[in-house]
């Protein structure tokens, strides 16, 4: 993915002012700034879902998104989210939906409506949506909210393992600590992303 000078305003308020990053195959970058700092903005214009008000975002490939926000049909069951996604994404096969699901440890609640599940769950739901596809570039927005603590590991061990088969990953957190499972820490900050130190953070 290759961004290029991306601004943004609200209005008035200029929440980002040119921001440039490139996010090579393989790497696992975190992004961190304060509440209100423009993570979410930046990130829907990666995706898509906004229009920057200056600037490029190109990438290559499949890619994948988990908003902050959970984006699951209350009234559908997991079961009936990952055909829907299936046929969205037009997989052959839920092998690697149901991997992921077993990794995040949540393969008992196929059959559950997602308006009962915990909200732990209903986020494991939300990630294995975001990846089920296996995505080339994947960006995901407070991604281990609401996990326990295992899950939180797990979810790691999840993200380490797509960039060893040459994913990219952007987590995008208010928090980072961990700092150590990543190849590299953003702030963002002002506006722009600077590199920080991962001991930092
Ligand atoms: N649709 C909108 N209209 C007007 N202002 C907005 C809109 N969305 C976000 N903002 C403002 O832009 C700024 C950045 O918001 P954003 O949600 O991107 O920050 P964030 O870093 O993700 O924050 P948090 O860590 O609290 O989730 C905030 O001041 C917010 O109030």
């Amino acid at each position: 993915m290759e961004v290029v000078d991306v601004h943004h305003h609200y209005g008035k308020r200029l929440v980002l002012r040119g921001v440039d990053f490139t996010l090579p195959a393989g790497s696992l970058i975190g992004v961190v700034g304060e509440n209100g700092a423009g993570k979410s903005t930046l990130l829907r214009i990666l995706a898509g879902e906004l229009r920057p008000s200056r600037g490029s975002v190109r990438h290559g490939g499949r890619f994948g998104y988990c908003p902050q926000q959970v984006v699951v049909n209350d009234a559908l069951t997991v079961r009936q989210h990952l055909a829907f996604f299936r046929a969205a994404f037009r997989l052959d096969s839920l092998g690697y939906a149901r991997e992921v699901m077993d990794v995040l440890g949540f393969s008992d609640y196929l059959d559950e409506r997602a308006g009962v599940l915990s909200g732990g769950t209903r986020q494991k739901l939300n990630v294995t949506l975001a990846l089920m596809h296996d995505p080339q570039v994947l960006l995901l927005d407070e991604p281990y909210q609401g996990f326990d603590w295992d899950t939180y590991l797990r979810f790691w061990e999840l993200a380490s393992r797509l960039r060893e088969r040459g994913r990219s990953v952007l987590v995008v957190s208010h928090l980072a600590y961990d700092t150590q499972r990543l190849d590299e820490l953003w702030r963002l900050d002002g506006g722009r992303l600077q590199a920080q130190g991962r001991e930092a953070a």
